[in-house]
């Protein structure tokens, strides 16, 4: 599917390899792109390689002695890789990490004034608002302490704190994480919703391949650092090997990596 974005609205992702301690390759020959007003999704079981691209874009490996250390990422026809972490943010590039790491002892507000430091008094006033109007359930809440919210009120105030800056790339780690399904949902609608506004492209990192799949436009299936796979998002809801191997709709096999799945398939087709 073509994107409406502009075409140097989006944020591209060009045979990355990223190594931890110079040694550990987290992420290797990974290419993928993210344009505005679309939901993209990084699919794969745990230790994939997921996080670590979300780290790389966001400019944050170096605190965990990762670098990326071949291929590219721009954004907006620019390249990310010289600018340290608040330069990226300065771009319009905001990451949602995995746990939200509120500042619990801050009330609802203040965590989310927090995330609109690189914008105007005037315009954090309507960012403020246009957050509530999201997620109208923190409306009650504004003046609590966000320690003493729910999860998914923590995950609505992470959200939200990340939309203060009027981002153009949302980065979303796990957003389900520990969630009950309903306040998924809601937080989903959400996320969806602002993908509808047309202006905001937004980056998914979700082990829930089938929820993230419900909301995306575009999936990658990462497996050992690799993307094994990609398509459409109703193209990967719809593939066996998609529903066998990350929707557990067939779990009789016990098999280990998609490759293992193809190759399975393969060997049935033979014997049959
Ligand atoms: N700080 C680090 N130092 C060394 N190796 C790391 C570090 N962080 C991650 N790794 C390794 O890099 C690989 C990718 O990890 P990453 O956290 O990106 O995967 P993930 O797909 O996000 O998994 P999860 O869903 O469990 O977070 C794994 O093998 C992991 O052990």
């Amino acid at each position: 599917m073509l994107s409406q974005a502009p075409l140097n609205a989006d944020l591209h992702v060009v045979n990355a390899q990223v190594l931890y301690d110079g040694v550990v390759e987290a992420v290797r020959d990974v290419s993928f792109s993210v344009d505005a007003g679309r939901i993209v999704c990084l699919l794969g079981a745990n230790g994939a390689g997921k996080s670590t691209l979300l780290k790389a874009i966001s400019g944050i490996l170096g605190p965990e002695k990762g670098a990326l250390t071949k291929g590219s990422i721009t954004f907006a026809g620019k390249g990310l890789t010289a600018l340290s972490s608040d330069g990226i943010v300065r771009k319009g590039i905001v990451q949602v990490p995995e746990g939200r790491r509120l500042f619990v002892n801050l009330t609802v507000e203040e965590n989310l004034l927090m995330g609109g430091f690189t914008v105007r008094a005037a315009e954090r006033a309507v960012r403020l608002e246009s957050v509530y109007s999201l997620f109208p359930d923190l409306t009650d809440h504004r003046h609590r302490v966000a320690g003493y919210l729910s999860g998914g009120q923590q995950q609505m105030v992470a959200i939200g704190r990340a939309l203060m800056s009027s981002p153009s790339l949302l980065m979303l780690d796990e957003p389900s994480l520990g969630l009950a399904p309903k306040i998924v949902e809601q937080i989903f609608a959400a996320i969806s919703s602002l993908r509808d506004s047309g202006d905001i492209a937004i980056l998914l990192v979700e082990q829930n391949a089938r929820l993230a799949l419900t909301i995306s436009d575009y999936g990658y299936v990462l497996e050992r650092g690799r993307v094994v796979f990609d398509g459409d998002a109703a193209t990967l809801l719809g593939s066996p090997e998609i529903q066998e191997f990350y929707l557990g709709l067939d779990q009789s096999a016990g098999r280990k990596s998609l490759r293992d799945v193809k190759h399975y398939r393969r060997r049935k087709r033979w014997l049959a």
